[in-house]
């Protein structure tokens, strides 16, 4: 700010980089540069004569120092400008050398980087720990302690002759501080009663699941266990309850209100129906030997009256077979209570977690109080589920015999192109292919219909199950087509999933599934526990093209036959460079992640629950 009175010099711009003066402005003193001022300066005071040589003398002391400062400020302008050159230079290559690097990328490592990126997304859900223990921030970090120990000749083992055995059943596994495998029943220490009973059945030796599965479970360790459809996942994971629960029976009688030992959760009713009579099966085998206590077993699942089994509820309670939904039921009106708990398998686990079961399990696992073992099983397991398990068990082994996701050897897969309107014709003479019993699939309950109608018009008895059915119906057909009184079971793939009939000779799937893993399940009820089977598929036109690709790789995989029309499908990832693994989130090898049909059902499912819940004012 200028002072009263005083004239202000006033600049303005103009266009050329230098300021022109107002006329007006007299007392401009034009600029002189340091060096110049210092040299009239001093050429002033050499006129005063030797009198002023004192204050030359500081004067050009002042000035070198002066000059001196000058430099030195030149100096740290040239190294800023030479640092911020340095880093401009730096950031330039850094960039030029991404840009270089992202040139070099194929796609294929592109599209990894994308699958990466959407996996970790899918992995930021919530654990698979129950709201209750996310809550209060408890986490199980100690291993259930069992009595069990392997016999002294295996303990010798040495972990090359582990590996060894390991290698021999294609078992792979990972995690720290593995039990060993082991090859038979007898050195399991499994009850003599019960490897009497298993020799009725004709199960004498450990499948590969079995073998390392068993010995993982026994020993009390989280698990996840990977094995193909029919090769014996049943007793791999009920096994380690029985005994559990004899022990504890065996050392202190349970009472009335007390129990369970542990739970078995499974995604539909006909599964949890089957394993409980398994269960069922060898408990009673132990029961009746008279050597061992009687076990009480409790099947909990919609569709049957709790008062058919309230005989069970009023004696102590070891083990529960359950459907998710009438276990939270139960819990809630505290029919029971899981404060001795300790016991949790997932059947078909990926399942149970992909869908819709997720918060149900969660609300299950709330209502333990106490460490417990926790197990998942499936033929199918997405390396999406396998990495949100692992992060939810304690010190998890995965057992996986195979690819998970890849299909049972022992199955013939034949796929045909048969028009839409050709089908059912079809049908019946590819029924002419095997003898019964044979299974027909169809994912729309309405064709399921159709189907079953259509063959019982032209005399072939044939019983139907799907999830719009009673339970009366749904049990009625399994009993008969089971029990051999009839020759066919038309099927939806829901409602079938995991279930063990005997010898299926052919399955049909008449209209192609549009999850690969669903088409796994399905041909896996045929081809169990070592006997051969064939899966005949319909697919045309209508089959999304992906579906097919999926299918054709997977042929591939088995070493099956690849018929001509899939064999001109072409993977539009190989043309375009990019990467062709598997899909992680549902295991198919025809698709990366960015296109998978199942992360897109869940999508659609995940918003139309949001559409709902806003329809109906947005929940509490
Ligand atoms: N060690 C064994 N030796 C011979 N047969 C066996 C053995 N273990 C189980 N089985 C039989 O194999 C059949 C298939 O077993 P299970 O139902 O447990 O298969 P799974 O692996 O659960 O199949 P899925 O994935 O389709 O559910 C059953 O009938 C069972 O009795």
């Amino acid at each position: 700010m200028s002072a009263p009175g005083q004239k202000r010099r006033r600049y303005t711009r103009s266009p050329s980089p230098t300021y022109k003066l107002d006329e007006e402005d007299d007392s401009y003193e034009p600029y002189i540069p340091v060096a110049k001022r210092r040299e009239a300066k001093l050429a002033k005071l050499s006129s005063y004569g030797a009198s002023a040589q004192k204050d030359k003398a500081k004067l050009a002391k002042e000035a070198e120092e002066e000059r001196e400062d000058e430099e030195l400020e030149e100096e740290r302008r040239r190294e800023k400008t030479r640092k911020e050159r340095t880093l401009l230079v730096e950031a330039q290559e850094v960039h030029s050398r991404k840009n270089a690097e992202d040139a070099q990328k194929t796609e294929a490592e592109k599209a990894d980087e994308a699958d990466a990126q959407i996996l970790a997304a899918i992995a930021s859900r919530k654990k698979l720990a129950s709201d209750m223990e996310l809550a209060k921030g408890i986490e199980y970090t100690e291993t259930l302690k069992t009595t069990w120990r392997p016999p002294k000749h295996v303990r010798e083992r040495t972990d090359e002759q582990n590996a060894k055995i390991r290698e021999k059943h294609h078992i792979i596994v990972d995690g720290e501080d593995i039990a060993p495998p082991i090859d038979s029943f007898a050195d399991m220490k499994i009850p003599v009663p019960l490897l009497k009973f298993l020799k009725t059945k004709r199960i004498t030796e450990p499948t590969p699941i079995q073998l390392q599965g068993l010995t993982v479970a026994f020993s009390g360790r989280d698990m996840i266990g990977i094995a193909f459809t029919g090769s014996g996942k049943t007793l791999a994971f009920c096994l380690p309850l029985i005994m559990l629960a004899l022990e504890d029976e065996v050392k202190l009688p349970f009472t009335r209100g007390e129990g369970p030992v542990g739970v078995i959760l499974c995604p539909s009713r006909e599964l949890a129906s089957q394993t409980y009579e398994n269960i069922l099966q060898w408990t009673e085998a132990l029961a009746s030997s008279g050597d061992y206590p009687r076990l009480n077993t409790l099947l909990c699942m919609g569709g049957i009256s709790m008062g058919e089994q309230s005989h069970v509820l009023n004696k102590g309670l070891h083990i529960i077979v359950a459907t998710p939904g009438r276990l939270i039921d139960m819990l809630e009106k505290k029919k029971f209570n899981f404060d001795s708990c300790k016991y949790m398998c997932m059947d078909e686990a990926d399942r149970m977690v992909d869908l819709g079961f997720e918060e149900d399990v969660r609300n299950i696992m709330s209502f333990f109080k106490r460490q417990r073992q926790t197990l998942l099983f499936s033929a199918t397991m997405p390396r999406k589920i396998q990495d949100f398990a692992q992060q939810s068990l304690v010190r998890p082994v995965l057992v996986n015999v195979g690819r998970a996701g890849a299909a049972n050897l022992d199955v013939l897969q034949v796929v045909e192109y048969v028009k839409q309107e050709a089908k059912m014709v079809y049908l019946l003479e590819c029924l002419q292919k095997t003898a019964p019993p044979v299974i027909i699939f169809s994912d729309n309950k309405n064709e399921v219909d159709d189907i079953q109608e259509y063959l019982l018009l032209k005399g072939i008895e044939a019983v139907a199950i799907h999830g719009s059915k009673s339970q009366e119906e749904r049990q009625y057909a399994i009993k008969s087509f089971k029990s051999g009184a009839k020759d066919v079971m038309v099927a939806s793939g829901v409602a079938s999933k995991g279930l063990d009939f005997n010898d299926i000779q052919h399955v049909i799937i008449f209209s192609m599934p549009k999850e690969i893993e669903d088409y796994v399940h399905q041909i896996g009820r045929t081809g169990r526990s070592g006997k051969t089977g064939i899966a005949t598929t319909f697919v045309n036109m209508n089959t999304p093209e992906q579906t097919l690709l999926d299918l054709k790789y997977l042929l591939m995989e088995a070493g099956q036959k690849v018929p001509p029309f899939l064999q001109t499908i072409e993977d539009p990832r190989a043309a375009q460079g990019g990467s062709l693994k598997g899909c992680p989130v549902c295991g198919g090898l025809g698709h990366g992640i960015s296109n998978c049909p199942k992360l897109e059902d869940a999508q659609r499912r995940t918003m139309a629950s949001h559409r709902s819940s806003q329809d109906v004012g947005g929940g509490y």
